[in-house]
């Protein structure tokens, strides 16, 4: 089976001993690198035998690299922030039941973990607890993500344990959030490269967390983005209104990238060391209207072209951006309110933040138009020296913002990987 490795993880975990399913054959030469990038589906890489009894048991299964590719679960940081993102995603948020409090929460993350490791590896979950939804399939890149929001801390009794990072977003004046579908006591980020394996994880992990009455979906949404080989080379994934969308991303081999995406080693609270502050906004596209305007505006507006997604003052997609450049007549070739140099770090003293977002699509809304867009998940140390400076300047008007609406929000705090044998937020509920 290939073994996916996090962009951070220095070193490849030993594939598990498969119970139920059992991975025969390790994948060739088209591994984590080819399926970071996106690609590999066509080739029988791994290859399958339920022994259990199971429907199609003893059959030798082919899995392509796409179903029998890994991610650790166990590791420094949690999977699903510097994973390459999968083709389905689902987000969810729990509330702890009236009557569950710290006892309770560390069970249900105990059980979450475990639940986690098992799917992730390809495994599980076992005996009556086996929907069958994933039956046939390998672990599919699948990634499971667990944070805690403001509102669990009070509901703990842990309100001293809270990070300041967890204060509330500013309000900005766009907003038209949805309280209902914003926050929550946990958060849960589901990725895979197949929707049934992905679906499988959310229900078991539904189902976990109602046991004993312990926590109740708040919201849940599901996004999706392009799927690995389906392009003839692998490249940045598009957004709905046609961008190649994530240029421009923070790279992992960058060496501030650490300082900037994660709380540090010796950071405070300690129980968020390795860990991250998620921000997640879901954004509607008014797709209508962007559709609309040509290709000649619609470049303007974001200061890159739309066909390969370089910028505007030239070369290929990964050239920097020159912000600095004058066109002929003495303007400025990227916008003064263009997207991409409203949110330039430049522009934002030095704000970065990993982008890792799903698009999402809801069907038609009462207005007619599709309820469409961005499930926008922001990846960052401190959002008060990421995402918030960034969508204060983009408040105050760039381009693309008359093309959005932000119509849900929530801020987590998501902490460091659980070693073999802990959980995820242990330092937390048992510190
Ligand atoms: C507050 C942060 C941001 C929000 C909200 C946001 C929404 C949003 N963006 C796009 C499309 C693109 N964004 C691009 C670049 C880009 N966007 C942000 C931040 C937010 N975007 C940053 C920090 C950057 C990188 C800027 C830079 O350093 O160059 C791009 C260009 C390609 C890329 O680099 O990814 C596109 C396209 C949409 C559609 C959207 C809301 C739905
Ligand atoms: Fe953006």
């Amino acid at each position: 089976m290939t073994k996916r490795k996090n962009s951070q993880d220095t070193k490849t975990e030993t594939p598990g001993r498969f119970s139920r399913r059992r991975l025969l054959a390790t994948a060739g030469g088209a591994g984590a690198a080819g399926l970071a990038a996106g690609a590999a589906t066509g080739a029988a890489a791994s290859r399958r035998d339920d022994g259990d009894g199971t429907p199609g048991a003893g059959a030798d299964v082919a899995l392509t690299t796409l179903g029998g590719t890994a991610v650790p679960f166990h590791g420094r940081h949690q999977p699903g922030i510097t994973t390459p993102v999968q083709a389905r995603g689902h987000l969810a948020a729990f509330d702890l039941a009236p009557g569950a409090g710290r006892r309770e929460a560390a069970e249900l993350l105990r059980r979450w973990s475990a639940l986690a490791a098992e799917l992730m590896a390809g495994r599980g979950p076992g005996g009556e607890e086996d929907l069958a939804i994933a039956r046939d399939a390998g672990p599919a890149s699948l990634t499971v993500t667990f944070g805690f929001g403001r509102g669990f801390f009070d509901a703990t009794g842990l309100t001293a344990a809270r990070p300041l990072a967890l204060d509330p977003l500013p309000e900005f004046s766009a907003d038209r959030l949805d309280p209902e579908r914003s926050e929550g006591h946990l958060w849960v980020q589901i990725g895979a490269d197949d929707a049934l394996v992905a679906f499988n994880a959310l229900r078991a992990l539904q189902r976990s967390a109602a046991r004993d009455g312990t926590a109740a979906v708040r919201w849940q949404m599901s996004g999706f983005n392009r799927s690995p080989g389906a392009t003839a080379r692998p490249m940045t994934t598009r957004n709905l209104m046609g961008q190649v969308d994530g240029t421009n991303n923070p790279q992992p081999s960058e060496p501030d990238f650490e300082r900037r995406i994660f709380v540090p080693g010796d950071g405070d609270p300690a129980w968020m060391r390795n860990g991250s502050y998620l921000v997640f906004r879901r954004i509607r596209m008014l797709l209508d209207d962007w559709e609309g305007r040509s290709l000649a505006d619609q470049e303007r507006i974001i200061g890159r072209r739309k066909a390969d997604g370089a910028p505007l003052t030239g070369g290929g997609e990964t050239t920097p951006v020159d912000l600095a450049a004058t066109g002929a007549d003495g303007r400025p070739v990227i916008a003064a309110n263009a997207h991409v140099r409203v949110t330039a770090p430049e522009s934002n003293g030095g704000a970065a933040m990993l982008r890792r977002p799903f698009s999402y699509h809801d069907g038609i809304r009462s207005d007619g138009a599709p309820d469409a867009g961005l499930l926008f998940l922001a990846w960052q140390a401190d959002p008060l020296t990421g995402f918030v400076p960034v969508q204060r300047k983009l408040d105050r008007g760039d381009a693309l913002s008359p093309f959005l609406r932000h119509e849900a929000s929530g801020l987590f705090a998501v902490p460091g990987g659980a070693p073999e044998g802990g959980y995820v937020g242990q330092e937390l509920l048992e510190g």
